[in-house]
């Protein structure tokens, strides 16, 4: 059986919850380590008053015993802190006139998922669907990559991201090491690696809250350590370029995924895109670039994998879109609620964490076994194999 997970729950509901199965046994979880992946996506210049109100911490409830996995089913949960505002509003039936029914939703937000959910499930509130469709379950995804992460760090593999874009302001090209990246990333409210980038950065976010706007931008993953081979090249879903850019175009609000140069490739020549191909006895077959981001073939080439994902603006605006209330069809403007401006940080740390997933995913399919033993033995063999070549 492949790793799998599910995520249930509302944001304004009691909690997150989340189940994975699939992990091997004695994978030691670092509970800190975990929560502070948990604490990264709070943090970012931009977010709104929520992110004050919540402390997330994950809570593991299953498949965990005396800090090691057991080969059971993982299940943990995030608690909402905001639930104790909302407790009526989710749990009450609207009378008409009362205040549970002022708060029905009737006015979708352009570019949220608010008409399309109502018209799809036949919800004449459309609390019912924003309650699902907001990135607060993202909350649960980074919980379940983290576990991913501590799993991909077991054989040495390392995952770090950072912030290209937020709107006009661009951060410059950078290719630090990975560890390098972590250490500066971490300490920007906006994890670029530069002071002058961050300044611009958060002015910018600052000018267009102002103005009641929105903004979005492009952020960054790269893995390092990865072997050769994870993914095949002889089935459609299982080339692991592929998963990943479903798995970042699933992040809310995400439009687009771009492995290695991406997009850039369509403007340049073959001679100047390919990865020529290296051997030394020390590295063994190794690349002179990586602009194709540590992917052919659907496979690693054992090349940093480098995977970067667009953002949209924040649907939720202070400036009035033109929308229709699903109650009288009459045209309104105005939907005042609290909401982020400027998520993108936050989104550079639930691109690691859902790409994270899917590299180790793929590393379970190829090492699988019930232990982490079993996997590095399975690993070691392969990783003599490829000696061999
Ligand atoms: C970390 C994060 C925070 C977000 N915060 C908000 C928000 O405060 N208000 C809002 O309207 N949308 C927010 N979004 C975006 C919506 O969740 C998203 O646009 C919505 O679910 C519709 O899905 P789609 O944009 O993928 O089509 C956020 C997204 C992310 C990743
Ligand atoms: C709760 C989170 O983000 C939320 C995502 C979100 C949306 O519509 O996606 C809307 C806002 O929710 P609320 O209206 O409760 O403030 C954000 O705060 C979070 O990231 O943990």
């Amino acid at each position: 059986m492949s790793l799998r997970y599910l995520t249930a729950g509302e944001t304004h509901g009691p909690q997150l919850t989340a189940i994975i199965e699939g992990l091997p046994s004695n994978l030691t979880i670092d509970f800190e380590e975990l929560n502070f992946q948990l604490h990264r996506r709070q943090k970012g210049h931009g977010r709104g008053r929520r992110m004050q109100i919540e402390k997330d911490t994950a809570n593991i409830v299953g498949g965990v015993r005396h800090g090691r996995t057991t080969g059971a089913p993982v299940a943990l949960i995030v608690a909402n802190n905001d639930w104790k505002h909302w407790t009526s509003v989710m749990n009450i039936e609207p009378i008409e006139g009362s205040d549970e029914e002022k708060r029905r939703v009737h006015r979708p937000r352009p570019g949220h998922a608010d008409l399309n959910g109502g018209l799809k499930y036949d919800l004449k509130d459309l609390r019912n669907v924003l309650e699902r469709s907001s990135a607060r379950e993202t909350a649960a995804r980074v919980a379940v990559g983290a576990i991913a992460r501590q799993l991909l760090a077991e054989f040495g593999i390392k995952v770090a991201g950072q912030v290209i874009r937020i709107g006009e302001i661009e951060a410059p090209a950078n290719q630090l090491p990975v560890d390098e990246l972590i250490r500066l990333t971490e300490e920007s409210s906006v994890r670029v690696v530069d002071k002058e980038t961050e300044q611009k950065m958060t002015d910018y976010i600052d000018q267009i809250k102002a103005e009641g706007d929105s903004i979005g931008g492009i952020v960054e993953c790269v893995i390092e350590g990865v072997p050769i081979g994870l993914g095949s090249h002889v089935q459609w879903d299982r080339k692991l370029d592929g998963r990943i850019a479903q798995a970042v175009v699933s992040i809310n609000a995400f439009k687009g995924c771009e492995i290695g140069i991406g997009f850039e490739a369509a403007k340049l020549r073959g001679s100047q895109v390919h990865d020529e191909i290296m051997y030394d006895a020390e590295r063994g077959y190794h690349r002179a670039t990586n602009r194709l981001g540590g992917f052919e073939g659907g496979m690693t080439n054992g090349e940093q994998i480098v995977v970067r994902g667009v953002m949209k603006p924040i649907p939720t605006l202070y400036k009035p879109l033109r929308s229709v209330d699903i109650d009288t069809k009459e045209p309104f403007t105005a939907q005042v609620e609290r909401s982020d401006s400027c998520a993108v940080p936050a989104a550079s740390v639930v691109m690691e964490h859902v790409v994270a997933w899917e590299v180790a995913k793929a590393f379970l399919e190829k090492f699988g076994g019930d232990s982490i033993e079993e996997i590095r033995a399975n690993l070691n063999n392969y990783l003599e194999q490829l000696g061999r070549y």
